[in-house]
């Protein structure tokens, strides 16, 4: 039967300085983290303020499927507080990952705990995404691995133990290992050899809960990482909320010269998001976090309407990329995005896909090897594409705030990370 064709989102034009007060929800990230670990942990746990999206639905589905019991209480749309029951690692069973990167990098090490094959399938882009490195890697540990890339199986037992590979595509291959490695006979140690590894906060994001799970965890020597083996405690957590997903509402009080505040921003945090407060302030944003004597803190932005241009390398936090290209691409002066090699294998080849939409309406974006080169030129209105990524719909929204006429194509798919975008963005705009 033929499907009916979804409209494109006109995104709304600003017409005066936003002024708002912008909640996100918890943290993909942490979320899917936060589950994970749950569902590998020594009792039952408890995961609160946990992100509800695509990308954590996968995640849920596939502990679920793996064997594990996650019963949600006071759930909304954006989020649920988890109770997670471990079960022993079921195997027989088949993941789907979606596009969602946590999954299909975080899960196999799990499921090669299992008592029988796992497969793994996801969108027709997930099949694009790398995944060689780990696949290789979880061999080398001792599974057995069908498949360099999704759709793939994997079968254990696995022993651990020590395992070279390149993590310059994906930070999340070493993340993935880490999560599952002290549930490994003799844990895991992973050594980086190649270009140097994106992303680091996110890897320190999974030290960290790691080690606040009680696993030891040696990450003294450059491009090494030692998980020793032991159990996983179980925990009652809090996810933090996605500071990554408040780049493009920050993004806005820059463009229309307003102020949005992010309450709940955490003063200290391993979220690559914390770098929009420095990214900002370099675009011309007046950036404040504060932290009221009892009171919860929040994060402050105030823009002058004038978007400067940057020079950046974002490597270790490519995931803002898109929403510093939508500024950048509104700009008075040249923007520079040089450390994102990697975003070629993220939802989309991200540097294509900006430079694409940003030329098609008008603008003048070049690629670069590692990055992008965005000069200032007047915009029209047109057709944004989203290339089925998150962060591609965002960005065509911030541009549409300085540019009337712009048309996003496929916004529904802020849900792998954000469902109820099109409904904030809005509200953002309404409550001036
Ligand atoms: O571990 C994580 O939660 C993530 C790591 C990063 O991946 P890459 O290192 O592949 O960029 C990031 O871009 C992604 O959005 C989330
Ligand atoms: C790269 C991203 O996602 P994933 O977790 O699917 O890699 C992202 O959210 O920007």
């Amino acid at each position: 039967m033929p499907t009916t064709p979804v409209p494109h989102w006109p995104a709304p034009t600003a017409t005066a300085p936003v002024s708002a007060s912008v909640r996100l929800p918890g943290s993909k990230s942490v979320t899917n983290r936060a589950l994970l670990l749950a569902a590998l942990a020594d009792g039952p746990g408890v995961v609160r303020g946990a992100l509800r999206s695509r990308d954590a639905d996968l995640m849920v589905s596939a502990l679920r499927a793996l064997g594990a019991t996650l019963v949600a209480s006071s759930e909304t749309a954006a989020s649920a507080d988890w109770h997670v029951t471990p079960g022993p690692v079921r195997g027989g069973v088949s993941i789907d990952a979606g596009l969602a990167g946590t999954v299909m990098r975080f899960v196999p090490p799990m499921a090669a705990l299992a008592d029988g094959p796992v497969s793994f399938d996801g969108d027709p882009h997930a099949r694009k995404r790398p995944m060689g490195p780990i696949l290789d890697a979880l061999r080398a540990l001792g599974a057995r691995v069908e498949g360099d890339a999704l759709p793939f199986t994997v079968e254990g037992p696995l022993t651990g133990g020590e395992v070279t590979l390149d993590a310059s595509g994906s930070s999340q291959f070493v993340s993935g290992l880490l999560l599952t490695g002290a549930r490994f006979e003799k844990g895991v140690t992973i050594r980086h050899a190649g270009p140097p590894v994106p992303s680091q906060p996110h890897i320190e994001m999974t030290v960290q809960m790691l080690r606040e799970a009680g696993v030891t965890v040696d990450v003294r020597e450059r491009d090494v990482w030692r998980v020793e083996p032991g159990p996983i405690a179980a925990r009652d957590m809090t996810v933090e909320p996605d500071l990554s997903n408040a780049a493009p509402f920050l993004a806005a009080a820059l463009v229309t010269g307003g102020t949005v505040t992010v309450p709940g921003w955490p003063l200290e945090t391993t979220q690559p998001g914390d770098a929009l407060r420095g990214l900002l302030t370099s675009m011309g944003a007046t950036i404040a976090l504060e932290s009221p004597e009892g009171g919860a803190a929040r994060l402050v932005a105030t823009g002058t309407g004038e978007v400067r241009g940057i020079d950046a390398d974002l490597h270790e936090v490519g995931e803002l990329t898109p929403t510093i290209a939508a500024l950048a691409a509104l700009a008075v002066t040249p923007s520079r995005i040089r450390g994102v090699s990697h975003l070629r294998g993220h939802e989309t080849d991200r540097l294509a896909a900006l430079a694409t939409e940003i030329n098609r309406l008008g603008g003048d974006a070049e690629e670069t090897a590692d990055g992008l080169v965005i000069r200032p030129r007047p915009l029209h209105g047109g057709v944004f594409h989203s290339y089925d990524d998150h962060r591609m719909a965002t960005a065509g929204a911030v541009i549409g705030l300085a540019v009337p006429g712009v048309e996003v194509e496929n916004v529904a798919t802020t849900g792998k990370t954000l469902p109820e975008f099109v409904q904030m963005w809005t509200e953002l705009l309404g409550s001036r």
